[in-house]
């Protein structure tokens, strides 16, 4: 598999938020959002081509222990070409997180290894079309993160959460934004309507301690 990098930091977002974690960040995306914060993540061919083994191998070595993020990118482009293995093989660095734009469903065998899935359902302001996966709103380990910049966006992302079946309490917010200072803005922008429709927020921790800093 095509791998973009392998690093330690503490999951900057969503329901795992604050933990120290293994980040294994897999290269090619074809959904393309317009807001992407890792557009160097497109490309089919970037990074660097590493066997599952050599993966597992470098992750160990960080030292970090009980939680693993494997994200790209889509990762889920690599069903049945590696991630299984990976997957069901980082398991004994901690609870495996994947995250997905909730388009692919996982195969069973992925989901035999899986702990979480961190959703991102695409809103209309990602300007792509990316139908949610109805596998998700029904797993009992599926997460939702709903990017979102203003007001607007979250009465979507209500509307969003009551047609597909989402169980709100699954749910988070969480603010579009690749600087500190975006990023306490867009917060201040949508606090009163999360507020509204009885929604969580995450923020974004890394974003707003680093800004968009790769291995952050
Ligand atoms: C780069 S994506 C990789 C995983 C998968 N492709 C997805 O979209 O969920 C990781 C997370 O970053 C979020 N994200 C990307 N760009 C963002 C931005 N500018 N502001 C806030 N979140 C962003 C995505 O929605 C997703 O939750
Ligand atoms: N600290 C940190 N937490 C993250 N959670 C999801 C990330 C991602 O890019 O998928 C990410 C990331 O890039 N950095
Ligand atoms: S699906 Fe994820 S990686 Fe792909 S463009 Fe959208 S945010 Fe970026
Ligand atoms: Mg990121």
């Amino acid at each position: 598999m095509r791998v973009l990098e392998i690093f330690a930091s503490l999951q900057g977002e969503g329901v795992n938020i604050g933990k120290p974690a293994v980040f294994v960040r897999l290269a090619g995306c074809p959904i393309r959002c317009a807001y992407c914060d890792t557009k160097y993540s497109w490309d089919y061919g970037a990074g660097v081509e590493m066997d599952v083994d050599d993966v597992v191998k470098k992750a160990a070595s960080l030292g970090v222990r009980g939680h693993v993020v494997v994200t790209g990118g889509e990762p889920l482009i690599w069903l049945g070409r590696g991630l299984e293995d990976l997957a069901c093989r980082l398991r004994k660095l901690g609870a495996v997180e994947v995250e997905t734009s909730g388009v692919y469903p996982p195969s069973a065998g992925l989901d035999r290894c899986v702990d979480y899935y961190d959703v991102s359902p695409k809103l209309s302001n990602a300007g792509v079309k990316a139908p949610l996966h109805p596998f998700y709103p029904s797993s009992p380990k599926a997460w939702f993160k709903f990017v979102v910049r203003d007001e607007g966006d979250v009465e979507e992302a209500a509307a969003y959460v009551e047609a597909r079946g989402i169980p709100r309490g699954r749910v988070f917010l969480m603010p579009m934004a690749e600087t500190p200072e975006e990023h306490a803005a867009v917060l201040r922008r949508i606090w009163d309507a999360a507020l509204r429709h009885g929604l969580r927020v995450t923020p974004r921790l890394h974003i707003a301690a680093w800004g968009n800093a790769r291995g952050r």
